[in-house]
Parts: C-alpha cells; sequence; structure tokens
C-alpha cells in the first residue's frame, strides 16, 4: 500500500515535470530562441557551469553555433552585441532591475552590498555615498598607497638570485594576488594583509576563491532561498562543503578588518584629526546630500567583503593575463619594454601623469581586459513590468537578459581574429578603435558599472610598468605555463590562450616566471 502510494507519487511528479518540458520548449516566450536543447529544458546545466568554471566557455560556443541570442537558461537570454550592451547595460532607464541571483552573494552579512543591491533607489543612495571616495581627488592621494605596495613586490620579486643573475621560478599570478589582496587592504582599511611579506595571511586568496565559487553556483540553484537561510547562522560551521564554511570565514575576516578601521576613525574624529585618506574614511564620513543619512554598520560591512573582493582579483587578472600575453609575444613585450624604459630616467618616475601618457601601455592592459575579463559571464538583469526590446526582439516580463564578456569580446564584429593578442587594436582614433572600446564591458555599463575602475587601471599600469622597468622577465624553463591544451578540455585548447575558471570572478595560475634585474644603460 505504502509502496503504492510512493510510485503513484513519484509517477506525479514525472508526469508535471514532462508537462514543464514541454511547456518550456512550445509556449514558454522564450520557446522560440536557439540554444542547446539541455538549457531550454532546465536550469541545472547552467549551474553545473557555475560549479565547473566553464560558463564562460559554453556561452561562447553556443553563440558561435546559434548566433547573437541564446538562450541560456529556460528564463534567460544572452546577447554578444552592442546595441543589446546599450539596451540592457548602459541605458540608465532600461526597464530591468538586478536579478534574484545577487540576494545570495552577500546572504552572510544579512544586508546587501552597493553592488548586489536589488533596489533602485537604494542602490542610487549607496553609489552617491561610495562617489567621494572615488574621486579623481581621492585617487591622486590612494595612488600613494598603491606605490607602497609596488615597491614592496618589486623587493619581493628580486629574491632569490641564483648565479646566472636570474631569480628562481615564481608563480606571477600568486604573487600578484598577494599584490591584490595587500593593496586593496590598504586603500580600502588602511591596514595592509601583508600577504607579500608574511605567510600568515595568506589563506586570504583561497578563501575568497572558494566564496566566490560557492556563491555563484548556489545563487542559481531552484532552493536559493533556503541556502540563503543558513548563510550566516553558525549552521554554516557544520555543513559538508568546504566551500560554504569558507564563505562565513571570508565575512568574518572583513568584518574584523572593518572593526580595526572603524576604532582607528573613531580616535582621529575625537581628537579632530583628519584621519587617513582611505576608502573607509570616506565611507564613515559621507552623509547622502538628500536625506544626511550615512551607511549603517551592516551596509559598511557587506562594502568591505565587495571592496576585498572586487579590488584584489580584478587587478591580479589583469596583470597576470598581460604578462602571459606579452610573454607569448616577444615583439609586443619589446614595443612595451621600449616605451617604458625610454620614458623614465629612474624607477621613482615611473608614476603619474606621466604614466598615463603612455599609448602602448595603455593598449596592452586594454587588450589584457578583453581577453581576460575578470567578471566572464553576465550578471543577470531581470526584465520589468512592460517588457524589454533588445535587438529588434521584445522580451517579456520576469525573464532574466545579459551580455556576458567573454562572448562579446570574442565577437569577430568588433574584435577580428578575436584570439589573437593584438594591442595595436586599441591605438589610434579610427572607427575600428571606438567600435572595439564600444564592446569592451569588462567593467560593466551604465548605472552599476564598476565605481573602482580608475584605481583598478592605475594599480594594474602601475605595478606593470615598475615590474618592466626593473626587471627583465622570461618565461620559466623557456615554456610560458597557464594557456591551455589538446588534454585540458573542450574550448581550453589553444595553449596561447591564458586559461580561465568561471567562479564569479575569474581564477587562474601561471605563467611561471623568473626576474632578473636589469643593466641599466
Ligand atoms: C580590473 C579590475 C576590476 C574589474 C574588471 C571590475 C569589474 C566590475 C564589474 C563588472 C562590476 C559590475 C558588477 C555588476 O554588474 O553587478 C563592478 C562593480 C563594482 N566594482 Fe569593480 N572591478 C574591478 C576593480 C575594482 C576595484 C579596484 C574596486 C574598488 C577599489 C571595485 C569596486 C567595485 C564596486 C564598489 C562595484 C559595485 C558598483 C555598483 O554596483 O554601483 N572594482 N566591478
Amino acid at each position: 500500500m505504502a509502496l503504492s502510494t510512493l510510485s503513484s507519487a513519484g509517477l506525479a511528479v514525472l508526469r508535471s515535470y514532462v508537462l514543464l518540458v514541454i511547456y518550456r520548449l512550445t509556449f514558454h516566450p522564450l520557446a522560440r530562441y536557439p540554444g542547446n536543447f539541455t538549457d531550454k529544458i532546465s536550469s541545472w546545466p547552467l549551474i553545473y557551469q557555475c560549479y565547473r568554471g566553464n560558463r564562460h566557455l559554453r556561452i561562447l560556443e553556443a553563440h558561435k553555433k546559434y548566433g547573437s541570442v541564446i538562450r541560456i537558461a529556460p528564463d534567460t537570454l544572452d546577447f554578444d552585441t552592442t546595441t543589446a550592451m546599450a539596451a540592457i547595460h548602459r541605458d540608465r532607464n532600461a526597464n530591468v532591475r538586478k536579478g534574484a541571483w545577487y540576494k545570495t552573494v552577500d546572504a552572510e552579512t544579512g544586508t546587501f552590498s552597493v553592488q548586489t543591491v536589488i533596489d533602485r533607489k537604494e542602490h542610487n543612495f549607496r553609489r552617491r555615498i561610495l562617489e567621494p571616495a572615488f574621486s579623481h581627488s581621492a585617487l591622486r592621494i590612494q595612488e600613494h598607497f598603491i606605490d607602497n605596495n609596488v615597491r614592496v613586490f618589486l623587493h619581493e620579486m628580486g629574491k632569490d638570485v641564483q648565479e646566472d643573475g636570474w631569480t628562481t621560478p615564481k608563480d606571477f599570478s600568486q604573487w600578484i594576488t598577494y599584490f591584490g589582496f595587500d593593496f586593496i587592504s590598504d586603500l580600502a582599511f588602511g591596514s595592509c594583509f601583508r600577504l607579500l611579506q608574511s605567510p600568515e595571511h595568506r589563506y586570504l586568496p583561497d578563501l575568497l576563491k572558494w566564496t566566490s565559487h560557492f556563491v555563484y553556483y548556489a545563487g542559481y540553484l531552484p532552493f536559493a532561498p533556503l541556502v540563503r537561510a543558513v548563510m550566516g547562522t553558525s549552521i554554516m560551521n557544520h555543513v559538508p562543503s568546504q566551500a560554504a564554511r569558507d564563505t562565513h570565514k571570508y565575512y568574518l575576516e572583513a568584518e574584523s578588518k572593518l572593526g580595526e578601521r572603524s576604532a582607528a576613525e573613531e580616535e582621529a574624529w575625537s581628537s579632530g584629526k583628519e584621519g587617513r585618506r582611505d576608502i573607509f574614511h570616506y565611507l564613515f564620513r559621507t552623509r547622502d546630500p538628500e536625506t544626511n543619512i550615512g551607511l549603517s554598520h551592516e551596509q559598511l560591512q557587506a562594502d568591505s567583503g565587495l571592496l576585498i573582493a572586487a579590488g584584489s582579483d580584478g587587478v591580479a587578472v589583469t596583470v597576470s593575463a598581460a604578462l602571459f600575453y606579452l610573454l607569448h609575444n616577444s615583439s609586443s613585450m619589446a614595443k612595451l619594454v621600449h616605451e617604458i624604459r625610454s620614458s623614465f630616467a629612474t624607477l621613482d618616475d615611473v608614476r603619474n601623469p606621466q604614466m598615463n601618457r603612455l599609448p602602448y601601455l595603455q593598449a596592452v592592459i586594454d587588450e589584457s581586459l578583453r581577453l581576460a575579463p575578470s567578471v566572464l559571464s553576465a550578471f543577470p538583469r531581470e526584465v520589468l513590468r512592460g517588457g524589454l526590446n533588445v535587438d529588434g526582439l521584445h522580451v517579456p516580463v520576469g525573464m532574466t537578459v545579459g551580455v556576458s564578456g567573454y562572448a562579446i569580446h570574442h565577437n569577430e564584429t568588433y574584435f577580428p581574429d578575436s584570439f589573437a593578442f593584438r594591442p595595436e587594436r586599441w591605438l589610434g582614433d579610427g572607427e575600428s578603435v571606438s567600435l572595439a572600446r564600444s564592446a569592451l564591458i569588462t567593467f560593466g555599463a551604465g548605472t552599476y558599472n564598476c565605481i573602482g575602475k580608475n584605481v583598478a587601471i592605475a594599480a594594474a599600469k602601475l605595478v606593470l610598468a615598475k615590474t618592466i622597468y626593473a626587471y627583465d622577465v622570461k618565461a620559466a624553463r623557456g615554456k610560458v605555463t597557464g594557456g591551455g591544451g589538446p588534454a585540458a578540455g573542450r574550448g581550453r585548447e589553444r595553449e596561447d590562450e591564458y586559461q580561465l575558471l568561471d567562479y564569479l570572478v575569474a581564477y587562474r595560475s601561471g605563467p611561471m616566471v623568473q626576474f632578473r634585474t636589469r643593466n641599466e644603460k
């Protein structure tokens, strides 16, 4: 009897699932859009791709096969055109809001960061509070904090010199990640993690990696609300997933940094001092001009977690990709070396405003941002009542849309020979350059674009230019590691393409490199 009840319940579930599949393939509002069969009928392939880190590869593959608009999940479309980028992301009045996936990112803290807040009015408020910390005048002061960390980085890179004058091999991606964490903690909180100098906090990059990985796929799970309900509770310490436990630890770390910084600011405030002009200095003191309200402790906490994540890995991805491609392309390396070494008389001179006037350096950074965007796949935007017109198509309310960086950056209309590293495509002011510029989405676009873009570019340029000024660099054992290969998996066959794992932020390893103090002539 019990068995027959169970089997009829099973049959009922199966029947409703079959009906759902039929609906998704026939009467569903996105039924007519092309895409892989499995993606049309279920969200699980997308979740699995987020888990495996190959979502960007599968999306590019589908665009190459089906065209500029593809269905990547039953309710989700991905586009790879500049017109879609304008309609969905760049247009500040686009009829969309951030998708429900964002709710999982900060579920640990119980409140949203500026990036994950969904309500538009609330986002405008959070953004207004952040703006003074990212103004040009703030950046001029902050460059000094970045430079201090570049100095430490260079010192570490020059260590362990062998008899032939070259250092022992170093995993550049690992060291530049340490730099990323150090400069952003210094810049945000005024207390550097000191990963470059000491092993004590070197568990942090892995912590962040597994946190990103976890929230990335967990946010798309059909039972994500349940996951969110337990995040931030002590249950997380007992769940069998290491990644889930790490997420909890990561936020505790960010909270402790915030606590230290807040105490220092209060001390400065009570003794009438100006205080250190780092990012949190502005965040503690800024009030919304419209309401005179500042950020609550919880909001500051969520933003501290975001700043460490956004600042550290983005810069690290860009600079390691730049070095990977420069080592693969000796003529580009030679041009960059010449530009940097002939523009400055000493290492200390390598700074702004002169550094910003070097066209080839800027082009190398742009090309690295294109080939290795640290956000590889689209952040979801949910269409609101009334629908959204994209590329002549009407997308109805409730559907999710986006433009994925890795896909549009390999659209041959905007980037011919798109897998080739060619900084020259960014030089001059021709039509092809403005077309390329209009298709670069590494920092997002529109209302929710990256507020830290100028900081990121300044840090990436400074650390790359100073490294190239101070050292000759070569691939360890004559082989540039970090690329693909025949056994690396589908979409990862190219040896001269820097390989990235799409775990919300892009993860990477290599190139292994050696440094030699250069002979100054
Ligand atoms: C190469 C480095 C970086 C890249 C590629 C990058 C990329 C992005 C992208 C794509 C977004 C939009 C996210 C979305 O649509 O949900 C974003 C937002 C954001 N980024 Fe960055 N970022 C970088 C560095 C930084 C740095 C250095 C900081 C801070 C110092 C920063 C702070 C932020 C903040 C606060 C937001 C949220 C803005 C908002 O929602 O209004 N980022 N970033």
